[in-house]
């Protein structure tokens, strides 16, 4: 799992989205169910017993920083879809509040609604959504054709995007003459045209085969690294959230059970359902060797071995300490903050708290 990419914003600039309190629930009356401490805290068939409604979103709060992955993650049902939605009232909130660059989304009339999901947030879907009478390039081109944009101007700068995600040659295809792959890259180029600043993808590789499904998963952290666009993925699958994600809200029940890294959600779970979620990831490809350095015990421990950087993961590390047989140094700006032994990278892979029966060293940072 790639760690590297993961350089966000850390919550200085002001968020692309922001969610208070929010809430959707379908039936009858909706409007009561988040108003009531009673209702609201009734389990999901309790409260379909009681009133006939559906909770899909329960009381949900969370920021979207600027150029961050932003991934929604839950089983099928727990709300993920429905909370995406209504961040640009596809679905309309039953209360709470949504803003977009401090912009208050609820207030937005019919216009300024259609400008957001056109220009601002443009969202790639599960099943393309592709026109199956139009090419690959005017697929491409008609966000920009609806947004008014004249036809020269709007083919080159769909020549541009096909190229950017590798559909050189397929201009002139039609949708059905491609591969499942080749159309989901279709629907990315499009939501990619109109260089919103959020993209929105709402599972949008689960009918693709693996090997297609992880080249798609690659494109898009490849996307990422180079123009830092602000995503948020959908997903039921926890490797492709753990590999996309620079933070993930897992869900259950419509509410957040969690909201972390993929580091803190593998290293610290917050209660047993996500502990039970996370049980059979492979840690050392999650974890980052600061989870797993001491200090340095003298000056000459900290001044040789091999090098590696604060956010190798605790695989690439254990590479580098069998590689050489000692304990490797964790270097940042050219100083050694730690080191990791084959003890502190055991003990990551177990799941073990090394410290939990030391002598109370702790395993933070030391500068030597
Ligand atoms: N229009 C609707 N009317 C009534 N209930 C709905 C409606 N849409 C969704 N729900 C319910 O809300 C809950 C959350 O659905 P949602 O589609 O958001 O979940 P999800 O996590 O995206 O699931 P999946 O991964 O299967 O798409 C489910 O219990 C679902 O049945």
């Amino acid at each position: 799992m790639d760690t590297a990419h993961k350089a966000v914003d850390d919550g200085a600039a002001p968020p692309v989205f922001s969610v208070q309190n929010l809430w959707k629930v379908f039936g009858p009356k909706a409007h009561r169910v988040p108003g009531d401490a009673e209702l609201g805290a009734l389990s999901p068939a309790e409260l379909r017993e009681r009133t006939g409604c559906t909770a899909a979103v329960r009381d949900v709060s969370f920021d979207v920083r600027k150029g961050e992955v932003f991934v929604v993650m839950g089983l099928s049902g727990s709300g993920k879809s429905t909370l995406v939605r209504c961040l640009t009232r596809l679905i309309e909130p039953t209360s709470g509040a949504v803003a977009i660059d401090g912009e208050d989304v609820l207030a937005m009339d019919t216009a300024r609604l259609r400008e957001l999901r056109r220009r601002r947030a443009s969202m790639v879907f599960q099943h393309f959504g592709l026109l199956p009478h139009r090419s690959v390039i005017d697929n491409v081109a008609y966000g920009l054709e609806i947004q008014g944009m004249g036809k020269s101007a709007r083919r080159s700068r769909a020549a541009e995007v096909v190229a950017k995600v590798g559909l050189e040659g397929l201009e002139h295809r039609k949708p059905g003459q491609l591969s499942g792959g080749q159309q989901q890259r279709v629907g990315l180029a499009r939501a990619l045209a109109v260089d919103p600043e959020v993209m929105l993808f709402d599972e949008p590789f689960s009918a693709l085969d693996p090997l297609i499904r992880r080249d798609m998963q690659e494109e898009v952290i490849r996307l990422h690294r180079e123009e830092g666009r602000t995503m948020i993925f959908i997903t039921h699958d926890l490797n492709e959230a753990l590999k996309l994600g620079d933070r993930i809200a897992l869900m259950r029940d419509g509410r957040i059970v969690q909201l972390g890294t993929p580091e803190e959600i593998v290293g610290s779970p917050a209660d047993d359902y996500v502990r039970d979620f996370v049980r059979d990831v492979p840690r050392e490809q999650v974890m980052t060797v600061r989870t797993a350095m001491r200090p340095a015990a003298d000056a000459a421990e900290a001044a040789s071995g091999a090098a590696v950087a604060p956010d190798a993961t605790v695989f690439q590390a254990i590479e580098a300490v069998a590689r050489s047989g000692a304990a490797a140094r964790v270097m940042q700006d050219g100083r050694c903050v730690g080191v990791v032994d084959h003890a502190g990278l055991l003990a990551v892979v177990a799941g073990v708290d090394r410290d939990a029966d030391s002598d109370g060293a702790t395993d933070k940072v030391v500068v030597a």
